[in-house]
C-alpha cells in the first residue's frame, strides 16, 4: 500500500489497470516470475546439483509468461500438441521440451518427433510400442524416459494427486524394469531414463524423498542389469503458501533430490509450474452488489469475476487471499462476508465467511496468488467472455490479451439450414 495509490504490484498501482482495462482482469508480474525462477535455481546450485528447469506450461501458458521464462533459461514441460506448439511459438527450443501426459495421440507423438523434442515421457507399455512404430515410420529415434508411478501418496488434495496406485498416471513401478528392458530393444526408441511426478501443491519434503528413493532404487537395479540410465526427471509439485500453509522452501526439494539421486551421475531435471507462477499473478474484480442476509448468515459481496474465470475455489475448495485495492477502507463492524460471482451455480463462491473491510459497489478487489492454474483454466460458461490479461514489470504495464469480444463466443457456431427457413 502506498498513500493514495492503493495496492501496488511490482510498482504499478493496480487501480490504474482496473480503471483503464476494466475487470475482471488477470495481472502477471514478470519480475516475480524472474525472481522465483532464480531462487529455485539457486537452491539447487547451493546443493551443487546441476538441474534443468522445464517449466510446466499448464500452470500459465500465456506467451508473455513463456517469453520471460525462456529468457530465464527454462525449457518446458508440455502435455498436449497445443502446449507443444505454444512453447515453440514462444521461442523455447524443441530440444528443451519434455512431452508428458497420460494420453498422447498418434498425431501429437508425430508432431513431437517431427519437431525434435528433447524427451518424451512415456506412460504405458502400449504408448511405448505405438511410439516405436511411429518413430520407425518417420525414420527417427524417439528420446524416451519412462514415467513411473511410484505408489507414493503426495499428501495433497485428492484431485491433484498423481502417484498412488489407482491414479491414472505413469507405469506401475513394479513393471518398470521389464518395460525398460523392452524399450532398450525396440527400434525407434532411444531409452534414456526415468521420470516421475506424484502430484501438485505438495507441502512436505517427505513424499518427494520417498518417491525419489524409489526411483533411485530402480536406477541402481536397471544399471545392475547392464542397462544405461542417464536421465531422471523429478517432475513438479512444490507447493506454495496460499493462506497459512507451511510450504517447504525450494531448498527442501533440492535436499530431497540430492540425498536420493544426487550421487548417481545422472542428468537431472524438474518441472515446476505452480511454485514459479502462482504468486506472480492476481485477478482484479469489481464489486457489483452487496446483498444482506438474515439470521446471522454472512452478507454476500457479489463480484464481476466468477468460477468460469478462477475455477480453483469451486473445484478444490481452494483458498485465495482477497484484498480491496482502496487504501481507505475500514474493517468496520460488518462481520464476515461471502464473496461470490454471478454464475448460476451455488459453487460459484470465492470465499465463505471471510473477514473483509466494508467494501462498496464499484470497489476493486484483488484475488491473490492466482498466477498458476488461473487464466488457463477459464471457460466461457454462462457466455462470459474470457477476461483481459496484463503483464507488468519495473513499473510499466501492458495489455497482453484484450477482453474477449462477446461476439467471438458464437463466431464459430453455425445453424443448420433447415432451421433457417422461418
Ligand atoms: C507431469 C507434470 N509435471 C509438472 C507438473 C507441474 O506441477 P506443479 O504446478 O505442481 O509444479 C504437473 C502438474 O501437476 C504435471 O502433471
Ligand atoms: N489445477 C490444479 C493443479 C493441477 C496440476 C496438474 N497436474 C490446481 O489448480 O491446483
Amino acid at each position: 500500500m502506498d498513500g493514495q495509490d492503493g495496492l501496488l504490484f511490482e510498482g504499478v498501482p493496480l487501480q490504474t489497470i482496473a480503471n483503464q482495462v476494466g475487470t475482471p482482469c488477470w495481472v502477471t508480474g514478470a519480475g516475480t516470475l524472474r525472481r522465483r525462477t532464480r531462487n529455485l535455481r539457486k537452491a539447487f546450485t547451493e546443493r551443487r546439483l546441476d538441474i534443468a528447469l522445464h517449466y510446466a506450461l499448464k500452470a500459465n501458458d500465456h506467451l508473455a509468461t513463456l517469453s520471460v521464462l525462456r529468457q530465464e533459461g527454462c525449457g518446458a514441460d508440455v502435455v498436449s500438441g497445443g502446449e507443444l506448439k505454444r512453447a515453440c511459438q514462444a521461442g523455447i527450443s524443441p530440444s528443451a521440451i519434455v512431452f508428458s501426459g497420460v494420453g498422447k495421440t498418434d498425431s501429437e507423438l508425430t508432431l513431437a518427433l517431427r519437431e525434435g523434442v528433447g524427451q518424451i515421457n512415456v506412460e504405458s507399455a502400449e504408448e511405448l510400442r505405438r511410439l516405436s512404430r511411429l518413430a520407425r515410420e518417420l525414420g527417427l529415434d524417439a528420446p524416451v524416459a519412462l514415467r513411473v508411478n511410484p505408489h507414493i501418496d503426495a499428501e495433497t488434495h485428492d484431485k491433484i494427486s498423481t502417484g498412488r496406485l489407482g491414479d491414472k498416471f505413469g507405469i506401475d513401478w513394479a513393471d518398470a524394469i521389464a518395460l525398460y528392458r523392452e524399450a532398450s530393444t525396440l527400434p525407434g526408441i532411444d531409452i534414456r531414463g526415468l521420470a516421475t511426478h506424484i502430484g501438485s501443491q505438495i507441502l512436505s519434503p517427505a513424499p518427494f524423498k520417498a518417491a525419489y528413493a524409489r526411483i533411485a532404487e530402480l536406477v541402481i537395479d536397471l544399471r545392475a542389469q547392464g542397462l544405461t540410465v542417464s536421465v531422471v526427471d523429478c517432475g513438479g509439485g512444490l507447493g506454495v503458501r496460499y493462506r497459512d500453509e507451511l510450504a517447504p522452501p525450494p531448498a527442501a526439494l533440492a535436499g530431497a533430490i540430492a540425498e536420493t539421486l544426487g550421487g548417481l551421475d545422472l542428468k537431472l531435471a524438474i518441472e515446476p509450474g505452480r511454485w514459479i507462477a502462482a504468486p506472480a499473478g492476481v485477478l482484479l474484480t469489481s464489486v457489483i452488489d452487496l446483498k444482506a442476509q438474515r439470521d446471522g448468515v454472512s452478507d454476500f459481496v457479489i463480484v464481476d469475476a466468477a468460477m468460469n474465470d478462477l475455477a480453483r475455489p469451486s473445484l478444490y475448495g481452494a483458498w485465495h487471499g482477497i484484498v480491496p485495492l482502496a487504501p481507505d477502507l475500514a474493517y468496520a463492524e460488518t462481520g464476515p462476508q461471502t464473496v461470490v460471482g454471478p454464475v448460476c451455480e451455488s459453487s460459484d463462491v470465492f470465499a465463505k465467511d471471510r473477514l473483509l473491510p466494508a467494501v462498496r459497489p464499484g470497489d476493486t478487489l484483488a484475488l491473490l496468488d492466482t498466477g498458476a492454474y488461473g487464466a488457463v483454466m477459464s471457460s466461457t460458461y454462462n457466455s462470459r467472455p474470457l477476461a483481459a490479461q496484463v503483464m507488468i514489470e519495473n513499473g510499466q504495464w501492458k495489455l497482453v490479451r484484450p477482453r474477449q469480444r462477446v461476439e467471438a463466443l458464437w463466431a464459430d457456431d453455425s445453424v443448420p439450414e433447415w432451421l433457417d427457413s422461418e
